[in-house]
Parts: structure tokens; sequence; C-alpha cells
């Protein structure tokens, strides 16, 4: 608690890396949250939010050391080092990682609850293994065989939307319908034909999402999670609860989801076909990984979603040119989009891009150095930190030119030059598991809403980007629709 960080922030400083002062206890965890508390209280941004004021108030603290300590500086959260790591080669050299000097953070013990063991807080062989088994059930030909369940979540979604307009605009809080659509695809492509009863366990995950939120905000003192405290004894008893039932559905739907197209079907098959016994997952470990998906899942594709909607609602050209294309490729009624048309959603393609380029729902990355690396002609000892703010190497104006924080989908006509100045759903072996599946639920979605209604912003939306575990509105996404 004393002397490593003290060596740690020694050794730094003697090569000239700078940064705000620290409390030898919490480190500048208090900092933090106050910058984030006045950043979420502070005017949201009115009018064009093309402007770059959004790293701003999504990372306060980064914003405002960058400015007084450069583009490489040294933070603290408890007695944690974290050194800012923000030009694309270096990210690169640490998320490729090819000598095995950097490994994934570990996570505050109290987020177990939300994903146990599966992939997201794996490490070593057990991530190998796992991986192993989940990584064929995303490949891009199973995701296209989720299309008509993605396909009948959307029309779920779309069912009620202006049922009583009579041809007139009205508002929708875009937010609130996506994060339930996302839930109902997961919960799809998860069980299959059981989805009702995934979608119970779910919004059990869901309570333990806002609670397990709620705790990585904070410091962990160890042990505290064996405390019996009001929200400790909630976690305890979600977490039962949803072991219970995801238990009971794999056990029940075991024989008949095996030979089915579900991922809970897929992965008691491929893991029924590791050879060596020892290779194979345990129940318990299926269970951790539906909880990942939902974990991983839901939040990020709603978040990718929103926001490409109100940049469409924005940017009345690029909504113009996707209604094109997608009355070109997929017929001027309302004919659900097949596997086939996605590949020619160019277009769409591209705005999904920028969306992720400018509101990267995963806002930052972390990485942890095993050992003493040289990295960008820095020594940096072993049990540092790294900290990748991807939302500020994605607004970089050094890469993406003087105009980088507007809204061009146009960017992404060509092939981009540099793997990491775009990298929303990370890079190297720990790439997201999940990006076909993301990426085909976004086109779906956004080809159905598109076939069937136009855009535009409402007044009485609120520009205000913010973190909560994903990149988030705070007050909702509220759009104009009009029936086409
Ligand atoms: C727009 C949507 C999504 C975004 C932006 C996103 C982003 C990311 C990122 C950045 C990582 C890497 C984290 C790191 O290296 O530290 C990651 C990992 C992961 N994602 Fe996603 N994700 C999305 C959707 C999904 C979906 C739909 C699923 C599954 C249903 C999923 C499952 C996972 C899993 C399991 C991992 C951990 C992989 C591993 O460590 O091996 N993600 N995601």
């Amino acid at each position: 608690l004393i002397w490593v960080p003290w060596s740690i922030e020694r050794r730094l400083r003697r090569q000239g890396v700078r940064g705000p002062s620290r409390h030898p206890i919490s480190g500048n965890a208090g900092d933090i949250r106050r910058l984030i508390a006045a950043a979420n209280k502070a005017k949201p941004i009115h009018g064009d939010f093309d402007h770059g004021g959004v790293v701003g108030p999504v990372l306060p603290h980064y914003e405002l050391w960058t400015r007084l300590y450069g583009k490489t500086f040294l933070f603290w959260f408890g007695s944690k080092p974290r050194l800012v790591v923000r030009e694309p080669e270096l990210i690169k050299e640490v998320m490729l990682d090819r000598a095995g000097s950097f490994e994934r953070v570990r996570f505050n013990p109290l987020s177990k609850h939300l994903f146990g063991e599966g992939l997201v807080g794996l490490d070593g062989a057990k991530w190998v293994q796992h991986r192993r088994v989940i990584s064929p059930a995303f490949n891009i030909e199973r995701v296209k065989g989720w299309v008509p369940a993605i396909v009948t979540s959307t029309l779920k979604m779309l069912e009620g939307w202006g049922r009583d307009s009579e041809g007139r605009e009205f508002e929708l809080d875009m937010h609130k319908e996506l994060h339930n659509f996302t839930a109902d695809v997961i919960s799809r492509v998860a069980f299959g034909s059981c989805f009702e009863e995934g979608k119970q366990i779910f919004q059990m995950q869901e309570e333990q999402m806002h609670l397990v939120s709620i705790a990585l905000r904070s410091i962990y003192i160890p042990g505290f999670r064996f405390l019996p405290t009001k929200r400790n004894r909630k976690r305890w008893q979600l977490d039962k609860e949803i072991r219970r039932l995801l238990r009971n559905l794999i056990e029940a739907n075991g024989e008949a989801s095996e030979n089915s197209k579900n991922l809970l079907g897929l992965m008691i098959s491929a893991n029924k076909c590791q050879e060596d016994e020892k290779d194979q997952m345990t129940i318990d470990d299926i269970i951790d990984e539906c909880k990942t998906f939902y974990f991983a899942g839901k939040d990020t594709t709603a978040n990718l979603l929103t926001w490409a909607l109100l940049l469409l609602a924005l940017h009345q050209d690029w909504q113009r040119k996707a209604h094109e294309e997608i009355f070109q490729v997929c017929g001027s009624h309302h004919e659900p989009p097949n596997a086939d048309h996605l590949s020619h959603l160019k277009i769409l393609g591209m705005i999904i891009n920028e969306t992720l380029r400018l509101y990267p729902p995963a806002v930052f990355l972390m990485r942890q150095t095993t050992k003493d690396v040289r990295l960008g002609g820095l020594e940096i000892p072993s049990g540092t930190q790294l900290y990748m703010p991807t939302i500020a190497v994605h607004r970089d104006t050094q890469i993406w030119g003087e105009d980088a924080h507007r809204f061009d989908p146009s960017r992404f006509i060509e092939q981009r030059m540099h793997l990491a100045s775009f990298f929303p759903f990370g890079l190297g072996q720990r790439i997201c598991v999940g990006q076909n599946l993301a990426l085909v639920e976004a086109k779906i979605a956004l080809v159905m809403v598109l076939q069937r209604f136009s855009l535009a912003i409402s007044p009485s939306y609120v520009h205000a980007p913010m973190l909560l575990l994903t990149l988030q509105p705070q007050f909702g996404a509220q759009i104009l629709l009009r029936k086409i």
C-alpha cells in the first residue's frame, strides 16, 4: 500500500511522467467521483452536437489532467497506478501483446455477481478453454441463422409505434425502446424457444447490473463482499436465484437445445465435442457465460443503436442516403431484411462505424503490465495499469483531421489505415466475441425502423452523453417519428 505505489510513482516521475497528487489510500478516486458528478450536473450541450465537447462530459478527469499534464500522465485508483496510453501504435502493441507482457485488469470482486467466471472476467488456461468453445457460436454464418429471431424482436418493438398518430409526427424515447429490444434479442438467441424464461432471468440480471455499477464507482475494501449490508444481501439473493433458474433451464432443455441453433444449445454441443474431458465446461461455467452475454451484449448494442438513430435524426442528408439504400437493397415495402441483404448495405455499415467512432459504447480499455516493460520510450514497472481512452483516440484531430468531431460516415468508404485508431470492439485475442451479432442486430433494427419512419430530433432532447458502464444519453433519446 505504501512502498510499491511510492516506488512506481518515483520511477515514472524520473522519466518525466507527471500527474495529479494523490491521497495515500484512495488515490484520485475521490477527485474522479467529484469531477464526474459535476460533469453530470453541468449544463448539457445544446444545439449542434458535432462540436468537440464530448470527451470532457464523459471522462472529465481525463480531459482535465490531459490539459494539465499532457497526453501521457499518471493517476491513481486507490493504490493502483493508471498510466494513460494514447498513441495508436502503443495501444496496438499493448492489445496485441505478442510478448505476454500485459493482462486484463482484475475486476472488483463484487462484479463477479454479474458475470461470474465468464469470458469477460477470465484469464489464462480457463479463458482459452471458454473462448475455444464460444467463438464458433458467434461466427458470421451462425449469426446469420439468428436473423429471423432478430427480425421477430424488431417487429415486436415496432408493434405499438405511432398506432394513434394518424400520420402525424409522434415522440418516442428510443433509449428505453432499444434497451428492451436488445434484451429481447439476447434472450431469443441465447435460449431460443425458452426465451420467456430467459427474460425473467435477465430482468434479475438487470437489477444486479445496477448494484454492480454502484460498487464499481468505489474502491473495493478486501472482505467487503462478505458483509451482510443491505446491498450485499440483495446481490447474494439475486445471484442465487439467477443461478437456480439458469441451472433449471439448462438441465430441462439440455437435450432439446443440444441440436438447436441458440447459444445455449451451441455451447452445450460444442462443449461435448471437446475430446478431452478436462477441456469441457461445467454447468456452472455455462451459467456464467449466459450471464456474461447479457452483461456484455445488451447495453452496448442498445447504446450503439440509440446514438445511431440520434445522429440520423440530426443529419437528414445521411438519413436520406440510408433510406435510399434500404429501399434499393430490401425493397420499398416492409419486407424484412434477410441475411443476404446485410452485406449489400454499405452506407448503413459506414453509418454504424461512424457512430461507433464518435460514441463508442466501451469508452476506454485497460490492461496491466505483468512485468517491467518498455513501451514508447518509457520503462513501465510491473503492476502498472494502462488506461487507453478509446473515445479520445476516436476523436483525435491529429488522426481524424480538424473535423474529427463531425459526423461524416464517408470516412469509412475506404479501409482504415491504422488498426488502433478505430477499435470500438477492442483488439487482439480479447476482441469482442459478440461483434458479429452486434453488427447484424444493429443493421436489422436500423433497416426496419427506417423502412417505416423518418426521424427528427425532438426539441425535448437534451444532449448529455454520460458514462454508466457504457456510454449513454443521460436524459434519454427523444426522437420525433413520422410514418413513411
Ligand atoms: C456495439 C456492441 C458492442 C461493443 C461496442 C462491444 C465492445 C467490446 C469490447 C471493447 C470488448 C473488449 C474488452 C477488452 O479488451 O478489455 C468486448 C469484449 C467482449 N464482448 Fe463485446 N461489445 C459489443 C457487443 C457484444 C455482444 C452482442 C456480445 C455477446 C452477446 C458481447 C460479448 C463480449 C464478450 C463475451 C467479451 C469478452 C471477450 C474475451 O475477453 O474473450 N459483446 N466487447
